[in-house]
């Protein structure tokens, strides 16, 4: 199974952790296309590997039509990550949003209020593995 996984970075890094800890869990079940999202410092790699915005873009949007199933982390408010699940949505693959409620920002209703979105609301991961893996589990 391939899985996009979805995680903001220009709108804010201070999740970058519990990412990586994601995709480690994620990839227990099939291949994560997109790791880069848990990369520290994945701007600088971009751009040491001559990325433009415009290849970044076309990239993921290979990746993201090659996805079976995707799983976003939404707590931080992200532009890219909004338009990467609406395109999502548009192809009917498969969308699970990982939420924190306990966050400054409130889920947008974009989102929230999409029936195509599994939005999963969570404290800790250890607190969401199950419900994250039913998730792919369903749509495997
Ligand atoms: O450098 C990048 N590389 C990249 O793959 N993305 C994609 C993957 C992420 O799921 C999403 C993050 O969007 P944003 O940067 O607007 O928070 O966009 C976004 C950027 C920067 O916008």
């Amino acid at each position: 199974m391939k899985i996009y996984f979805a995680g903001s970075i220009r709108g804010g890094r201070s999740d970058v952790d519990l990412y990586a800890d994601l995709i480690d869990l994620l990839e227990e079940h099939g291949t994560v296309l997109t790791e880069h999202v848990a990369d520290e410092d994945v701007e600088e790699s971009e751009a040491e590997a001559g990325l433009t915005d415009a290849d970044i873009y076309e990239q993921d949007m290979a990746w993201l039509r090659e996805a079976d199933v995707a799983v976003a982390e939404v707590t931080i408010p992200s532009l890219g990550v909004g338009y990467e699940i609406g395109r999502l949505v548009a192809r009917g693959t498969p969308v699970c949003g990982l939420y924190r409620p306990d966050a400054d920002h409130e889920l947008s209703a974009m989102i929230r209020g999409n029936d195509a979105v599994d939005v999963l609301e969570y404290e800790s991961l250890p607190g969401v593995a199950a419900q994250l893996e039913e998730f792919l589990r369903s749509h495997r």
